[in-house]
């Protein structure tokens, strides 16, 4: 049987308006299934905690943005279960990483056929404070992309400009924002065996594909691949400089500039003195210390075009 998780709220209410048109399709009669709404946040990961253990269960099918797979797959641990997604978000960075393409029957018509043939899909660890270990699903960054994700979820313009369907305006207006106020951090960082100490650095991103809010290729040559961990470091770069680099970023050229350094790892630490912004998977917050691996078992994805 598969299980439909789907967050009412993702993409202004556009996951709900997709599992209704899909709830009225001939293919939804093919199959047998049942669904559950999300009713708060945090409630997509009780969901999938609780249907691991449902005998029928065959696959899950989630309906929403990238909060909603995040929490999705933090509430799945290390199950074997195949995942599916429909995107139906606002900035669905995972469905354009992971190259889901066509309309959400389309979508649902590939589940469905290539149930046999899922992809694997690493996705990352962290651990924040000596807090229990958790999944990002596409990025985790500290500093400026952090603050400039936060201040787009707390803007009164990202719902208007998800509406007029170009929602990554929000993170121009946001990044203008925080340029103005920001303050580069001293964080300590050890990778590859060294300990790194960076007294002006604006930001330390890793993802599991390239995009970043809603589409921009913040780590261009991110691959959906085991072990590795490419990491963005920007430092020592004054504050008209890092408007042109993000400026460069949406056709993925900001690696050209000798500010920005990108190292692969199997994981690192970051941590600091004072509390540090972070990011993950969109959702933001502090911290003063965090340990980003990858993990080595894949999740079993569904209806993807993954190369
Ligand atoms: N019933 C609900 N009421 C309020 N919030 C909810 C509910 N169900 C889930 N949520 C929260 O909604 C948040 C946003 O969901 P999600 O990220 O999937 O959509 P989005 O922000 O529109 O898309 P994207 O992240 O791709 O831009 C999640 O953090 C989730 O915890």
């Amino acid at each position: 049987m598969y299980i439909f998780i789907i967050n009412p709220r993702a993409g202004n209410g556009r996951a709900k308006h997709i599992f209704s048109q899909i709830t009225k399709s001939n293919l939804y009669q093919k199959f047998e299934s049942t669904y559950y709404f999300t009713k708060y946040p945090g409630h997509a990961e009780e969901i999938a905690n609780q249907i691991l253990e449902d005998p029928k269960l065959e696959s899950i099918i989630v309906i929403g943005g990238d909060g909603t797979i995040h929490e999705v797959l933090n509430g799945l641990a290390n199950s074997s279960v195949p995942v599916a997604f429909i995107p139906g978000g606002s900035g669905n960075d995972f469905a354009r990483g992971c190259n889901i393409k066509g309309s959400p029957l389309e979508v649902l018509r590939d589940i469905i056929n290539r149930d046999s043939s899922s992809k694997p899909y690493w996705i990352g660890n962290y651990r924040q404070d000596q807090q229990p270990n958790r999944n990002f699903v596409n990025s985790i960054g500290f500093g400026f992309d952090a603050q400039i994700a936060d201040t787009v979820n707390k803007s009164v313009y990202k719902n208007i400009l998800n509406r007029l369907g170009i929602g990554t305006f929000s993170y121009v207006i946001a990044l203008i924002q925080v340029l103005i106020r920001f303050k580069p951090m001293m964080v300590n960082i050890n990778i590859n065996q060294k300990q790194r100490k960076l007294t002006n650095c604006w930001m330390v991103t890793t993802g599991n594909h390239p995009y970043y809010g809603g589409g921009m290729k913040i780590i261009p040559n991110a691959k959906i691949q085991p072990n590795i961990l490419p990491v963005l470091i920007i430092h020592d770069i004054s504050k008209w400089k890092v408007l042109s680099l993000f400026i460069t970023v949406f056709f993925g050229k900001h690696l050209m500039f000798k500010e920005v350094e990108v190292l692969e790892t199997t994981g690192f630490t970051i941590d600091s003195d004072q509390e540090i912004f972070f990011q993950v998977d969109g959702q933001t917050g502090t911290c003063k210390s965090c340990i980003i691996t990858k993990q080595t078992e894949p999740v079993n994805l569904q209806g993807t075009n993954i190369r």
